[in-house]
């Protein structure tokens, strides 16, 4: 930030230098600073007096920099928040953005260059104005270099200091949490140039993460579901208690279950709750346990890293008794075996290793100080190795499972928005859902409806009509293993 106040039409220097020929023989040094500065000091009071404003300029980059200034950003985000609300009705040109994730669309009004706008603060008026100048010299490809003027009263200046900006950074980094896309990375290479006009190369590639399903829309038990909710926000909230007790702040979540119970999900929802960004790890494309280190240096801190289906991802089934390999990559761990990961359709092998997993897992928390969440998501826990699911590594460990009765009428509600209790085929379908496993994703389908024509009325009878047919299959397999095992018994 550069603070530079207005100092008058009078240059003191220019003055000094006036006097210094004027007096060449007094030559008293003490003499022209003393009446240097007196000079300086009526200058800046007559400035005062002829301009009695001052102005505080915020670039985008600081100078030698290559990161963007928050301070910056926090002033657009703050100032964004304003021109887009009641408090900006004085500005007539708008930049229009759409920015917000999460499928809650919501169009971001900012300050076009060149515009001005005026805020109130504790009773002292100050302006804003906002700039853009491109630098001729590099040509077209020459990053504009973007500011923000504020202008106020000299009398406000403690004011400003020390009240208005950092009101103006906490708002600003608040809307910004509010307002901010949220991003799904995978783990594919990118490169490209960026906004700033420089180079990058990126191990993952980003896109707008917008997740259809939050807590809101994910049906499940109610109390389980304020569990889960509840957890997350210890974690979130857990700053103080992690540094206090010298605890690394993060937590690892497995969720299993049939396919089709809302383990993806579950995910998008934590995401949507966490705000976080998710960092997608495909295991299967990540060549080895040093690649898998260099994936996770590169990712950002308060995100949310998943490897869905990691039982298929490799193969972590009681290796660790086969013997070892070392890695091409030449993992420490030797003792640990080798995990061959089919890569898929590419005909090649992953040789990322439990050791490397575990390892990547571990460094997660220690490599960085900000919350860290991992989730992993499994059709087969069995399979999985003890020491990748075992407390401290996964601390929440959630099944998801077949639709039970609190499942299906949190469901109902959002789905058809009955409450299911009072329905008069309530009953049937409750005898049904104790007989009969069907997964979330299937009663979703069937609470769907397929045509305008559907109300909840026929939504329910369609679901009644598929957990008939799935007990009729149900009781036709158990009477055939009984004729079986009735055949075998006479044989
Ligand atoms: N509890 C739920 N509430 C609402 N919709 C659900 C729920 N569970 C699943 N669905 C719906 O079913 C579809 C499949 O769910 P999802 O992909 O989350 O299952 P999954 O457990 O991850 O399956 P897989 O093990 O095959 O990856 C989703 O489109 C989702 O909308
Ligand atoms: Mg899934």
């Amino acid at each position: 930030m550069d603070l530079t106040p207005w100092m008058g039409p009078v240059n003191s220097g220019l003055v000094l230098l006036i006097l210094t020929m004027l007096l060449p023989n007094l030559n008293l040094q003490t003499m022209q600073a003393f009446v240097a500065r007196k000079l300086s000091r009526r200058t800046r009071r007559l400035a005062a007096y002829i301009d009695p404003y001052l102005s505080i300029t915020i670039h985008e980059y600081e100078a030698g920099r290559m990161t963007r200034s928050s301070v910056f950003a926090e002033t657009k985000a703050y100032l964004d928040g304003a021109v887009g609300s009641r408090d900006g009705v004085g500005v007539r040109h708008l930049n229009a953005e759409d920015t917000r994730g999460g499928g809650d669309k919501v169009l971001v009004l900012s300050m076009a260059d060149g515009e001005e706008v005026a805020d109130n603060f504790s009773g002292a008026t100050l302006w804003w104005s906002s700039h853009f100048e491109k630098d001729d010299d590099k040509g077209s490809r020459a990053s504009p270099r973007r500011s923000y003027r504020l202008v106020f009263h000299e009398r406000h200046r403690d004011l400003v200091r020390h009240a208005y900006l950092p009101y103006v950074r906490e708002r600003g980094r608040a809307f910004m949490a509010q307002s901010r896309r949220r991003k799904i990375y995978t783990n594919i290479a990118s490169s490209g140039w960026r906004d700033d006009g420089n180079y990058t190369y990126s191990l993952w590639t980003e896109a707008v993460f917008e997740p259809p399903k939050t807590f809101d829309t994910l049906g499940m038990d109610p109390a389980k579901k304020k569990e889960i909710m509840d957890d997350l926000d210890m974690f979130k909230n857990g700053k103080e208690h992690h540094r206090r007790v010298g605890k690394a702040w993060k937590r690892g979540y497995l969720l299993y279950g049939p396919p089709g119970t809302g383990k993806s999900t579950m995910v998008a929802a934590m995401a949507s709750y966490l705000s976080s960004d998710v960092y997608d790890l495909e295991l299967t494309s990540v060549e080895t346990s040093t690649d898998l280190r260099k994936l996770l240096l590169q990712t950002t801190s308060k995100s949310i890293i998943v490897i869905e289906d990691v039982d298929c991802s490799s193969n972590l089934t009681g290796q660790r008794k086969a013997g070892g390999t070392t890695g091409k990559d030449g993992d420490a761990a030797t003792t640990t075996p080798k995990i061959v990961v089919d890569r898929g359709g590419g005909g090649g092998h992953s040789k990322v290793t439990l050791s490397g997993l575990l390892n990547f897992i571990d460094g997660l928390w220690s490599a960085f100080g900000e919350e860290r969440l991992i989730v992993l998501t499994t059709n087969h826990v069995e399979d999985l190795d003890l020491a990748l699911i075992r407390t401290g590594r996964m601390d929440k460990k959630i099944e998801m499972s077949y639709c039970d009765l609190e499942t299906f009428k949190s469901m109902a509600k959002i789905y058809l928005d009955v409450d299911v209790d009072s329905h008069k085929l309530f009953p049937t379908v409750e005898d049904l859902l104790r007989e009969v496993e069907l997964v979330p994703a299937d009663v979703g389908e069937h609470l769907t409806p397929a045509n305008p024509r559907d109300d909840a009325d026929s939504c329910l009878a369609r679901l009644v009509n598929a957990l008939q047919k799935a007990k009729a299959n149900k009781d036709a397999a158990a009477n055939a293993q009984g004729q079986d095992e009735h055949t075998g018994a006479i044989v």
